[in-house]
């Protein structure tokens, strides 16, 4: 795919904040809950020092044994709650996104899911919003408490003595500037490595989806060497991202120890010349010691938002990617509703600016009711005709017309409600074979279920299948025959009681019986409905009301089988070679 050149993505921290901005009180309450935790502990040594006082003095130390315990367990609960908190509401945040993203990717137009790879696009709903979950928790609250922390421990050591506050945060900038340095690289490394996810989720698509191809063809091993390249690219980005990330932790730990000693020789030094007592070298010297933790935790924070920020933007890129406007639920045609009248005037269309012109000024009209038969050798631009009826791509210029108002004025969830579609390859889906022919229209009763059943011949299968209409029917329809799959795409489009019927048949999947069975059914829908059909059989044209005979993306002519065997040669040709099978 190629999103990474679709338009520059906004900085990754205005990306982070719009998915946690939902749960941002959430977040904030986890963080305060973490920071009382940390205000408890702190708060021990304190009691701890009461409870040696009192028994140094020979009082009750019940009080501060009670503080003590109470302590502890509001310690234990309240860091329990906030890192439960937490975690729930990285977790809510990694919900938000992929919900966002699986609704985004169903309306992302045809012409984005053309220059997609699905696998690519599943790694992003899947693994990339896993690595939101660690930059929510992580990255966002560990910069916030250890921020925190690390302010008031920098004010505490102003108080102490300011010379020495200056000579840490010269050590702190330095190791600041070597970590700006390392960070990019994390970053890049991170990215690479997701990219290299995406990379590997292709190919797996690519490999289960025609696995028995590959099997056929012996490609086994190519398409293995394939998976662990990109799994060993990730390997290797990931790595690296470590080593920058161990780098980064260790620069970190050097600076505090640099800090440690700069602090204790400057120090040394200014109790020497009596500008400050020992016992203020000390607990500067301690401040430094607490330093620690908050630094590592703010670095922490940062090295794990580059690797979130790299997941960020591979999200970001995918929800760049054009899609149809939001439009509400449409109803599908009632009973009775009229047939569709379609028309093609001067339509010119390619499918990408660097390709060539599929349509070259297409024109025809189909009226209301009755079936149209488009023939035309391989390529010449038939099922694209259909494409552009369902809007999946819109016409350069011309105008494509539904009912006679042109398909932009429609609401695109009526436009496709009034249609019903039956693909080339019939793509039937995993799941129940009930489910499949409800697919178009889940409402439908079981008395219509079972009258389309019956017009498409599934009946004998049905009844064959040990689970009936609930048997599944495996990934894309494995179990079921081509034929077969071609009928449950038929029945499906049929229950919808479309207004016009899109039917593009495949060459050869039918016999001969199914076949003539089927042209009865849609010969009988095309008495109530409008049918255009893509025909690749001599009956199927024979049978229809006007023929279409497209040629290299033109309309070379329009009329019966009569009429263009006389008239039309190229239809003549058609008609008496391979390219109309006399099947049935
Ligand atoms: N999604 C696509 N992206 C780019 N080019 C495409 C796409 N779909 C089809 N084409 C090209 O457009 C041209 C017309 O294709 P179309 O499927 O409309 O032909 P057809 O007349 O239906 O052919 P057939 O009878 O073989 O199904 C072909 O050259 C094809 O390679």
């Amino acid at each position: 795919m190629s999103p990474a050149d679709v338009t520059p993505a906004p900085p990754a921290w205005r990306l982070l904040l719009s998915h946690v901005r939902p749960h941002r009180w959430a977040l904030a309450a986890g963080g305060f809950l973490s920071l009382l935790t940390g205000g408890a502990a702190l708060l021990l040594p304190l009691v701890a020092k009461g409870l040696i006082d009192d028994l140094s003095r020979d009082r009750a130390i019940t009080g501060a044994l009670l503080a003590m315990s109470a302590l502890v367990v509001a310690n234990a609960v309240l860091g329990g709650l906030g890192s439960y908190v937490l975690r729930r509401t990285a977790e809510s945040v990694v919900l938000g996104a992929r919900r966002t993203l699986s609704s985004y990717l169903l309306r992302l137009r045809i012409t984005a899911v053309d220059r997609s790879e699905p696998g690519d696009l599943m790694a992003r709903i899947t693994s990339d919003t896993t690595l939101l979950r660690e930059v929510t928790t992580d990255s966002l609250v560990g910069f916030g408490t250890g921020g925190l922390t690390l302010l008031a421990t920098v004010v505490m050591m102003g108080f102490v003595d300011p010379v020495l506050l200056g000579v840490t945060l010269a050590v702190v900038v330095g190791a600041g500037v070597v970590l700006g340095a390392i960070v990019p690289h994390i970053n890049r490394a991170s990215r690479r490595a997701q990219d290299a996810v995406g990379v590997m989720g292709a190919s797996l698509e690519r490999v289960l989806g025609a696995l028995r191809t590959v099997k056929a063809s012996g490609a086994e091993d190519r398409e293995e060497r394939t998976l662990h390249a990109a799994a060993e690219e990730s390997w290797r980005q990931s790595v690296r991202a470590a080593k920058w990330a161990a780098a980064a932790g260790n620069t970190a730990g050097l600076a505090m120890q640099v800090a440690f000693i700069t602090v204790l020789a400057v120090g040394g030094a200014r109790v020497a010349t009596g500008a400050i007592d020992i016992g203020t070298l000390v607990a500067f010297l301690l401040y430094v010691f607490y330093l620690m933790a908050p630094i590592q935790q703010v670095v922490g924070a940062v090295t794990q938002y580059q690797t979130g920020s790299a997941a960020l933007a591979r999200i970001q890129e995918a929800l760049a990617l054009p899609a149809e406007p939001p439009s509400p639920p449409a109803p599908l045609p009632g009973a009775g509703a009229e047939p569709a009248a379609v028309a093609f005037d001067d339509v010119r269309f390619r499918y990408a600016d660097d390709l060539p012109y599929v349509h070259h000024g297409v024109t025809f009209a189909v009226p209301a009711r009755g079936m149209t038969a488009f023939v035309g050798p391989s390529g010449a631009g038939k099922t694209t005709v259909f494409s552009l009826i369902e809007r999946f791509y819109d016409p350069e210029s011309g105008t494509v017309t539904l009912d006679g108002r042109p398909l932009g004025e429609w609401e695109l969830t009526r436009l496709r409600s009034a249609i019903g579609y039956v693909e080339q390859d019939a793509p039937v889906l995993s799941g129940s074979l009930r489910d499949n022919l409800l697919l178009g229209h889940p409402e439908a009763g079981g008395e219509a279920l079972d009258r389309v059943v019956r017009t498409t011949r599934l009946d004998g299968v049905v009844a064959r299948l040990p689970q009936g209409l609930d048997t599944l029917v495996g990934h894309r329809g494995t179990k079921l025959s081509g034929g077969e799959r071609q009928r449950v795409a038929i029945a499906r489009a049929l229950l919808r009681r479309p207004r016009l019927l899109l039917l593009d048949e495949a060459t050869s999947q039918l016999d001969a019986v199914n076949e003539a069975a089927l042209r009865d059914t849609v010969a009988e829908v095309a008495r109530e409905t409008t049918v255009l059909v893509v025909a690749h059989r001599l009956s199927t044209v024979t049978a229809a009301d006007r023929i279409v005979v497209m040629d290299a993306g033109r309309v070379r002519a329009v009329g019966t089988h009569h009429e263009l065997v006389a008239a039309d040669p190229l239809y003549a040709e058609l008609a008496a070679t391979q390219f109309l099978a006399t099947a049935g």
